[in-house]
């Protein structure tokens, strides 16, 4: 199969930019070889399984060191990105790979980087949906600020939350965005992500070189940190929904049911397919491929961008580390993946290609991950203890430097007593930590900004495509009008069909039967005097005194503020007391109505 030419991504530049970011990784999972290996005529890693045939493949991460360089150097890692993106081979494009060597993968708990696998290739049956392909995006922001204006009853204070940050993602590039609590990640993010639009922020944000507009929006996914799923409907059925819902209205049911199954797969989710998503009061599916759905919800409209904030909060970290190295399969796939992190592992850390360290809304370090140590021991801060790398950095970025070398220069400074700024047991305070660590990113990697400010070629086409509103999307009116109707009949059929509820409907509807029975219908002022008239004299009341015992105990406990001794003498047949009880009957009647229209979730 042919490779797509180099010249059809981006820029020779960011093209080198990516190459170079795929040759420092040893990043490809067995999952994602597999991607490759079931490309036919890929020759990479021992080549593909072509013609079907039941070829054995050797997986390994060695295997996948074997990248060329002459490959990586001439751009071919962005290419290959590319070809990916362009549906020609990788998974999360999600078209080609057949299904049963995904499915052979036993769900993505099984998936193990250091374990060599045999995997069948070439024995597709399945027939992936076909897609537009992944329109490659250079995401870049230079000098970014960000305020917020905080207004209280005397005053109106400004709130600096980001003060300059630039930095770049490239196609088939993983971004974390790291520092502590409260230090801007989740907003620089959103920022990014165009989700921030009540303040237009200061700086530059651009997608292949192009500002946001309306029309990227259908290319951006964006995992929030709280998971918005539907607790009562399975992981099938919630992505299901999802592709009916958001897929182009070009695809058939069909085709939108089966690009769902491509991600289950894709996501190695098939085993807990039919399981419910759960909730507070539901079990169902595990931390991890709770968020697995959540990504899978986004990744299905085949995003160019994908944005998530905090995926691993609250994993232990083999599950979240594969929920990282899931992110790369996904990158790989030609698309921008950008996330924000708390607290990584060390073989976490090292799966990110670049880094941004965030401390209160500066930034403190932007580049590859890998070289991040490395910078930060150029400017004098070093562990002095074996420490995980993402720990020692967000000690720095909260200025805690207990276990750290502290720079010569702000040794010195203490020593001299010169340092105006309170200290801490001779220790240079946060404070004074934190506006070193700015200042010496701000003029120790000037020139890396200078970089990035420089404006990069990117293929007119790209950019076009961009801008371009050409993208068909969605259902019509009255599709999304049913789907979300039989939606949210599914989500509630646990709650229709449980005995408790049953129970309640038949009790209400009985007791509030009873007011009637045996009513005399035939005239309106019948309906409305009848019970007066047995009121004021119960022993004309021929049907049944009990009948009438029950009614005036139900509406007393409908109206509390009719007692007993009022009765007699105050007749609850008064017009206000029957347009009570036909309110309340009525409001019964319609939010029994509503319920079953799937509107409001309480029921009765
Ligand atoms: N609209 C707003 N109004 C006032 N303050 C805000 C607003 N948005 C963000 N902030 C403040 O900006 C700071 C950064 O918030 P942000 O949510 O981006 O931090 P974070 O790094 O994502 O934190 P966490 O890791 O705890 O989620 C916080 O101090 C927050 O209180």
């Amino acid at each position: 199969m042919a490779r797509k030419s180099p010249s059809r991504g981006l820029s020779s530049e960011v093209i080198a930019e990516a190459a170079e970011t795929a040759s420092s990784l040893s990043r490809k999972s067995s999952f994602g070889k597999r991607m490759t290996a079931a490309s036919p005529g890929r020759s990479g890693g021992g080549g593909g399984g072509g013609g079907g045939g039941r070829t054995h493949i050797r997986k390994s991460r060695s295997a996948q060191l074997k990248l060329d360089l002459d490959e990586v150097s001439s751009g071919a890692a962005l290419s290959r990105a590319s070809s990916a993106s362009l549906g020609l081979s990788f998974s999360f494009t999600g078209f080609t790979v057949p299904p049963e060597d995904i499915a052979d993968l036993r769900g993505f708990s099984d998936i193990d980087d250091e374990i060599p696998e045999d995997i069948e290739a070439g024995a597709s049956t399945r027939k992936k949906v076909t897609m537009e392909h992944t329109l490659p995006i250079y995401l870049k922001f230079t000098d970014v600020t960000y305020k917020v204006i905080l207004k209280s009853v005397r005053t109106t204070v400004e709130k600096d939350i980001l003060n300059g940050i630039t930095g770049s993602a490239s196609p088939g590039e993983v971004l974390a965005l790291m520092g502590p609590s409260g230090s801007g990640k989740t907003t620089l993010l959103n920022l990014l992500g165009g989700r921030l639009n009540e303040s237009a922020p200061g700086g530059s944000i651009t997608y292949n070189e192009k500002p946001y507009s309306k029309s990227l929006k259908r290319r951006i996914g964006f995992v929030t940190q709280d998971d918005v799923l539907f607790p009562h409907l399975t992981v099938k059925e919630t992505l299901t929904y999802a592709a009916l819902l958001r897929l182009p209205k070009m695809l058939t049911k069909q085709q939108k049911e089966e690009r769902a199954m491509d991600v289950i797969y894709e996501l190695g989710l098939e085993r807990c397919q039919d399981t419910m998503i759960g909730g507070s009061f539901v079990r169902g599916v595990s931390g991890g491929e709770r968020k697995r759905v959540c990504i899978g919800n986004e990744i299905i409209i085949n995003p160019s961008l994908l944005f998530l904030d905090e995926p691993t909060s609250g994993l232990d970290s083999t599950t979240a580390l594969r929920i990282v190295q899931m992110l790369h399969d996904i990158a790989e796939a030609g698309k921008t993946v950008i996330t924000t992190i708390h607290q990584p592992s060390s073989r976490l850390f090292h799966k990110f290609d670049k880094l941004i360290l965030l401390g209160k809304g500066s930034l403190l370090y932007f580049g590859k991950a890998s070289e991040a140590m490395v910078y930060f021991s150029s400017i004098g801060c070093s562990p002095l203890i074996a420490m995980n790398p993402a720990e020692f950095l967000l000690d720095l970025a909260n200025g805690n430097i207990n276990d750290v070398s502290v720079p010569s220069e702000l040794e010195d400074k203490v020593q001299m007593g010169n340092l105006e700024t309170e200290t801490r047991n001779g220790k240079p305070s946060p404070v004074v930590v934190h506006e070193y660590l700015v200042e010496a990113y701000e003029t120790r990697v000037a020139e890396e900004k200078k970089k990035l400010t420089v404006s990069i070629s990117i293929d007119e086409e790209l950019i076009s495509k961009v801008s371009s509103p050409r993208r068909e999307w969605g259902a019509s009116w009255w599709q999304q009008y049913s789907i979300l109707f039989w939606r949210g009949l599914k989500e509630r059929r646990h709650d229709y069909l449980s005995w408790l509820r049953i129970t309640q409907v038949l009790a209400t509807a009985t007791i509030l039967g009873l007011l009637w029975w045996r009513s005399d219908s035939k005239t309106m002022k019948g309906m409305q005097d009848q019970p007066r008239k047995r009121l004021q004299n119960p022993s004309n009341d021929q049907p049944s005194r009990m009948n009438f015992k029950v009614k005036v105990l139900v509406v007393q406990a409908l109206v509390p503020s009719l007692n007993s001794s009022m009765l007699p003498h105050q007749p609850i047949t008064s017009t206000a007391g029957m347009t009570l009880v036909e309110i309340l009957r009525w409001s019964t009647n319609l939010k029994c109505y509503m319920t079953l229209c799937g509107f409001g979730r309480s029921g009765f």
